[in-house]
């Protein structure tokens, strides 16, 4: 059997730098195209200082997602596990890797979150008060980073002044800056400083877990209340804690990560979109204008209200399609793996990315198009193609909560003001997409009713 055709370039960096860079002028996309012209469907280069293989398209991507356990296993690149921590799900496999997921997911899934709407209601709208009133210009991603993270601040972790959750996102944005970096331990180098500001953010968050220690011992908080007491309070038959502290340490700090990073994403995208897709943007408004009209003032969004925003979520489905935020993963072969009349060798980093069926216009005819009817039936869309949540049995656990955040957001947002492009369309990769000036919008409110 004959390793991947292709080249591992120059020790330790091997193309690292020229993915990252294709990456920062938004050309990562023609880069892995380029690839695939010189080598076809499998071919070997070296990411991040490991050899690699990248594979695409829908069988690789369900080998990838939910290929044999004992022959393929989720690892991250060295900088991104010095950073969130080894006990963090995208580490684990196996029992330990079911153990943790099924207590995040128990606060996770919709049954819980159905209860939280409410308050996810009460962010978005004190977001808006605070950032977009009497504003004429806003830079849309920065204030969804900010939405974002304050969901999560307030929903998942119980933190509820506005200072403790300044200290963590300064620290935050630092640790995430360099999670795709080559691991170089010199002062000076992204990954240095990313794993100093790692080191402050879970001093910050051992401190948050101890004192809902002792609220839970007092019985000034619930088990339900956020996450955090959610997950320290999950024992087994023998009455022994489910998730260690570590583990809970190195998970929150993963669904910051995951969670705030990505959903942000999405909305600025889709503030993006719909301000090019006037009869989208039409649709859009007309769902939410009758949700809107159907609530006294004031009254929050339900669960029953997002259950009639279909439209609005097939959009965000689409923007996903079209922007991924996350662009691409890597996995691990724990054996050697025969791949057509190819070997992935035993040890070697499997590299996939969304771009790869996501714009394949065998699956999604004319790609380029923005046309969320796509997602109209569901069934239609073949399994493993549409990736941006991932797939199989680590499939996103935070689909649900993005889906409400996004959904709640864009709400307000268009039921509120509307807004057109102030800054040039472009956008780069770093590695989540970054508009060109954050997306700077020029808003107009609407009447209030
Ligand atoms: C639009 C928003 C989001 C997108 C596009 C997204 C995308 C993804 C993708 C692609 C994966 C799988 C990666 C892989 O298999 O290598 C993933 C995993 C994960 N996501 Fe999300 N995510 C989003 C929101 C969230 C939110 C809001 C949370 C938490 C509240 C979250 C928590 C996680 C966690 C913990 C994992 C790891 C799961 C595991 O390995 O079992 N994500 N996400």
């Amino acid at each position: 059997r004959k390793l991947p055709p292709g080249s591992l370039g120059i020790p330790i960096i091997g193309q690292s730098l020229d993915l990252l860079r294709a990456m920062r002028t938004n050309t990562g996309e023609e880069w892995l195209q380029e690839r695939v012209r010189k080598y076809g469907p499998i071919s070997k280069l070296s990411l991040f200082g490991k050899p690699t293989v990248f594979i695409h398209g829908q069988a690789a991507n369900k080998l990838v997602f939910s290929g044999d356990s004992s022959k393929i296993a989720n690892k991250q690149t060295a900088s991104i596990r010095a950073i969130l921590g080894d006990r963090n799900l995208l580490e684990l496999s196996g029992q330990d890797h079911k153990r943790v997921r099924d207590s995040l997911v128990s606060f996770l899934r919709p049954e819980s979150l159905k209860q939280y709407v409410g308050k996810m209601d009460e962010e978005v709208r004190k977001h808006i008060e605070l950032h977009w009133r009497g504003k004429e210009k806003v830079a849309a991603l920065p204030l969804m980073k900010n939405l974002t993270f304050n969901i999560i601040c307030s929903l998942l972790f119980g933190m509820e002044e506005r200072a403790e959750k300044e200290k963590f996102l300064q620290n935050f944005q630092e640790m995430i800056e360099g999670m795709w970096s080559i691991p170089i331990k010199l002062p000076f180098t992204r990954y240095s400083r990313s794993l100093r500001a790692s080191s402050r953010v879970q001093d910050l968050l051992k401190e948050l877990v101890q004192e809902k220690k002792v609220k839970l011992e007092q019985r000034t908080a619930t088990p339900q209340q956020d996450l955090i007491t959610c997950l320290l309070s999950k024992r087994d038959e023998e009455n022994k804690r489910v998730v260690t502290d570590k583990e809970i340490l190195h998970n929150i700090m993963l669904v910051m990560v995951a969670g705030h990073d990505t959903s942000s994403v999405l909305m600025t995208f889709m503030l993006r979109l719909l301000s090019k897709n006037p009869a989208v943007y039409k649709a859009v408004l007309q769902e939410q204008e009758e949700i809107a009209e159907s609530k006294t003032s004031g009254e929050p969004l339900t669960w029953e209200d997002l259950a009639m925003m279909k439209y609005t979520w097939r959009v965000a489905m689409e923007t996903l399609r079209m922007v991924p935020p996350v662009f691409a993963g890597f996995r691990v072969a724990l054996k050697d793996i025969d791949y057509g009349e190819y070997l992935i060798p035993k040890g070697w980093q499997i590299f996939w990315a969304s771009s790869m069926t996501h714009m394949d216009e065998n699956i999604f005819p004319e790609p380029s198009k923005f046309d969320p009817a796509r997602f109209e039936n569901q069934t239609s869309v073949p399994p493993y193609t549409f990736v941006a949540f991932g797939g199989g049995p680590r499939i996103c656990p935070g689909h649900e909560f993005a889906r409400i955040e996004t959904l709640v957001a864009i709400h307000y947002l268009v039921t509120q003001y509307s807004w057109e492009l102030c800054s040039d369309d472009h956008y780069i990769r770093d590695p989540v997409p970054v508009p060109t000036q954050g997306l700077l919008l020029r808003i107009v409110p609407k009447k209030e009713k």
